[in-house]
């Protein structure tokens, strides 16, 4: 490898993985038309949406465990997958085989990968140890957080000034503050904001939100990510999900530029436009001037749909190695997998290893 020159809870295991794998964007599409037969099919869409939404929230996030005579059905299916995405820990010496001779770029995802999975968002830290790994890894190698966090909130968790920062799911891009390794890299300012013409909407979409929703639906928490918004329902009771859900489409609707998609025990508010983490970590390797070499070795982990656009591009260029963090099956285009956020510092820290010895 070359030195670069410039609580996950047993409730989200993936019981229904092939639910959880769908996709569903709000609103859905206008059907239009203004009979009654037309009219009769929408109301069946917007229940089959609704149904569908439920479905999804449930399964990306059950909280039963399988029931004893599915035990066995479920750890022969965790055998199969571990043989599609082995332990990235269990098969290092190979990646890093793989990764000889080219250059590594690191992309980390935050909650769920650096930071265990807690319930309230705003105490979701990360240790020291897993600090100090990110730092060794960064001293080494371009390395960049990439998170549906704003940008500020996940620099005031990780505070290493020397990494890149893709904010609002790779919606707000800024480059390292500070370099260690004095590359001249000191003072990059924003890189990319491809989303700021909806800033006035999303601001006005949380303000109706926070006042449709914490009023009236329990445990509800509105996050603010600056170009994009969380809607937490973890702390919220099930029976209470569909009252949720309807709060967030009814704010919607007066929202036609922002769509609905959904991670771990949240609903995320984001502009209709063609970002995501696999634009973002395209961006990055372009800007890192890495964008048409095939000596590139880029490694992504994360542990939530949405790096799944980053995996997907890392499929695509044949490049690399996206790496799931999941202790359980989750349909995924990750080639690997680590279990949970203290695997990923072990396997951060062997990076910093293999590259100095
Ligand atoms: O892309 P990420 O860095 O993984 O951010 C995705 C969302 O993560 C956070 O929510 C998740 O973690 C919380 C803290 O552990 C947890 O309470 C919540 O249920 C999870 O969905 C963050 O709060 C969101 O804003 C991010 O979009």
């Amino acid at each position: 490898m070359t030195k670069h020159g410039v609580v996950l809870g047993p409730e989200d295991a993936v019981v229904a993985a092939a639910a959880a794998a769908r996709h569903f964007s709000f609103p859905p599409p206008r059907t239009g038309g203004d009979s009654c037969r037309k009219l009769a099919a929408q109301v069946d869409l917007g229940a089959a949406v609704m149904v569908s939404w439920l479905d999804s929230m449930k399964a990306s996030s059950p909280r039963h465990r399988l029931m004893a005579p599915l035990a066995g059905a479920a750890d022969a299916e965790h055998d199969d997958w571990m043989e599609r995405h082995p332990s990235a820990l269990d098969r290092f010496d190979a990646l890093a085989a793989a990764a000889k001779g080219k250059q590594v770029a690191v992309f980390l995802d935050y909650d769920g990968t650096l930071s265990p999975i807690v319930e309230d968002p705003d105490r979701a830290v990360m240790t020291d140890e897993m600090r100090e790994a990110v730092r060794g890894v960064a001293a080494r190698f371009p390395t960049a957080i990439v998170s549906g966090r704003c940008r500020d909130k996940v620099f005031g968790f990780v505070r290493l000034a020397e990494l890149y920062y893709a904010g609002s799911h790779g919606m707000d891009i800024r480059g390292p503050t500070a370099d260690p390794n004095h590359h001249g890299k000191e003072g990059k300012s924003v890189l990319c904001q491809p989303a700021s013409e909806f800033l006035p909407v999303i601001e006005e979409a949380y303000g109706a939100l926070v006042e449709r929703m914490e009023a009236s639906i329990p445990g509800a928490k509105v996050e603010n990510n600056k170009f994009c918004l969380s809607v937490h329902f973890r702390c919220v009771e099930e029976a209470a999900w569909g009252a949720l859900f309807e709060q967030v489409r009814a704010v919607l609707k007066d929202y036609p530029g922002l769509r609905l998609t959904q991670g771990r025990k949240v609903l995320e508010v984001r502009p209709m436009i063609k970002w995501d983490k696999g634009k973002a970590l395209e961006f990055l390797l372009d800007s890192l001037g890495y964008a048409e070499r095939s000596d590139v070795f880029p490694i992504y982990i994360g542990d939530d749909r949405t790096d799944e656009d980053a995996f997907k591009v890392l499929r695509s260029r044949g490049q690399g190695a996206g790496i799931l963090v999941s202790k359980f099956p989750k349909e995924t285009s990750a080639s690997f997998s680590l279990r949970e956020p203290a695997e990923v510092r072990d396997f951060l820290r062997r990076l910093v290893d293999a590259s100095t010895t």
